[in-house]
């Protein structure tokens, strides 16, 4: 493989299990680095990964793992000769098997007497001690389980590493932690990674690509900032990141911006003229006085310690989410102002989800 060569190309994928198609004529390209699939439940994640894998065979379409086709016209390699490693949901190491012995599972019977040494740089590729070597899966807690599964799929030094939701099972602060040590190793060892998750905060946080898909296909694949700031459409706005639509209008009449309840605001990117969808960053809006900005009624709020959302109503009937500084949350019933800050997206008002 070139430095050219990518990772893993996907092209016109298609994959069904009974009359209908789950993942509908998908192209992927991976370069390096990690790319997250990032769905909601049931959009076909899952299969997409499996079908990478080898564990589901797809009704058409390629896939190529760094430059090799492992799927084509009358090619279907078999899993264990892709390249491939695979780290599923809950880590799925053997009960009865200690660290030491899961590690080298992967790699050819000939390789894994001799390799002692290797389950001790293994494990601290993936940030963990020598010393739980002896111990068996039931004796680690689940972010060290989901460790060893990693220096499991790496021990024999795949192209690619295929994660299925592996830190769901975690609580947030490990699922963090965890998240972070894993795309250590993963660099460490220069091998990519596609990581299935439907949570955004891991997606954007851990991935060097995020693809988002929804319903069988891919609505949008860039850089996180870019799939963040800058969403393809109103799905990626509404599943990415928390946004509320208000109609709008993009007159012309202030070049680059959009007028709608919330007033006369910046426009990032392109707008079609006439009626749009606007998508406003619930961190975007701030709650204020009630002699500034856009009369609203306070609803509802929710506390989460690094900060708060407040639900307000407008004045025109509009719902509107604020995320605010947790330090000043209003009290449901206070009359406040409404303002926005930096520029917002639009979308033809027909694209709705
Ligand atoms: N083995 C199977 N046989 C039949 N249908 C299946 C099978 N596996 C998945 N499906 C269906 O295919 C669709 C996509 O499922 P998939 O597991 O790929 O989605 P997902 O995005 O990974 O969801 P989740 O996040 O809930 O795991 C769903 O409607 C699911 O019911």
């Amino acid at each position: 493989m070139t430095a050219a060569t990518p990772a893993l190309e996907v092209r016109g994928l298609s994959v069904g299990y009974g009359d209908g198609d789950v993942v509908h004529d998908l192209d992927l390209t991976v370069t390096d680095g990690v790319t997250a699939i990032l769905g909601p439940s049931g959009c076909g994640k899952t299969t997409l990964l499996r079908t990478v894998a080898g564990f589901v065979t797809p009704r058409t379409g390629t896939v190529t793992v760094a430059g090799r086709p492992v799927v084509a016209d009358r090619t279907a390699v078999a899993p264990r000769h892709r390249r491939l490693g695979y780290v599923p949901q809950e880590g799925g190491l053997f009960p009865h098997l200690d660290v030491a012995a899961n590690v080298v599972f992967g790699l050819p019977r000939s390789q894994r007497r001799a390799a002692r040494a290797t389950v001790a740089s293994l494990l601290e590729l993936v940030d963990l001690p020598d010393t739980l070597a002896d111990r068996y899966p039931h004796e680690l807690s689940g972010g060290q389980q989901q460790r060893v599964a990693l220096a499991r799929a790496l021990a024999p030094r795949p192209s690619m590493v295929l994660l299925d939701e592996p830190f769901s099972s975690l609580d947030a602060g490990l699922r963090e932690e965890t998240g972070r040590a894993v795309v250590r190793a993963l660099r460490r060892r220069g091998a990519a990674a596609l990581l299935v998750t439907h949570d955004q905060g891991e997606a954007l946080s851990l991935a060097d690509q995020v693809a988002v898909m929804h319903s069988g296909r891919l609505l949008q694949v860039g850089r996180p900032a870019a799939v963040y700031l800058s969403p393809a459409d109103e799905r990626v706005a509404d599943f990415v990141g928390l946004s509320v639509f208000l109609d709008g209008t993009v007159t012309g009449s202030a070049p680059g911006a959009v007028r709608c309840a919330l007033g006369e605001i910046g426009l990032r990117g392109p707008a079609p003229a006439g009626p749009v969808r606007v998508a406003v960053r619930a961190e975007q809006v701030q709650v204020t006085s009630a002699e500034r900005g856009v009369a609203a009624e306070v609803l509802d709020t929710s506390f989460f310690g690094h900060d708060a959302t407040v639900r307000v109503r407008l004045a025109t009937g509009e719902l509107v989410v604020a995320r605010t500084p947790a330090g000043v949350v209003p009290l449901p019933g206070e009359r406040v102002g409404v303002v926005v800050t930096g520029d917002v997206v639009a979308f033809a008002s027909d694209r709705r989800p």
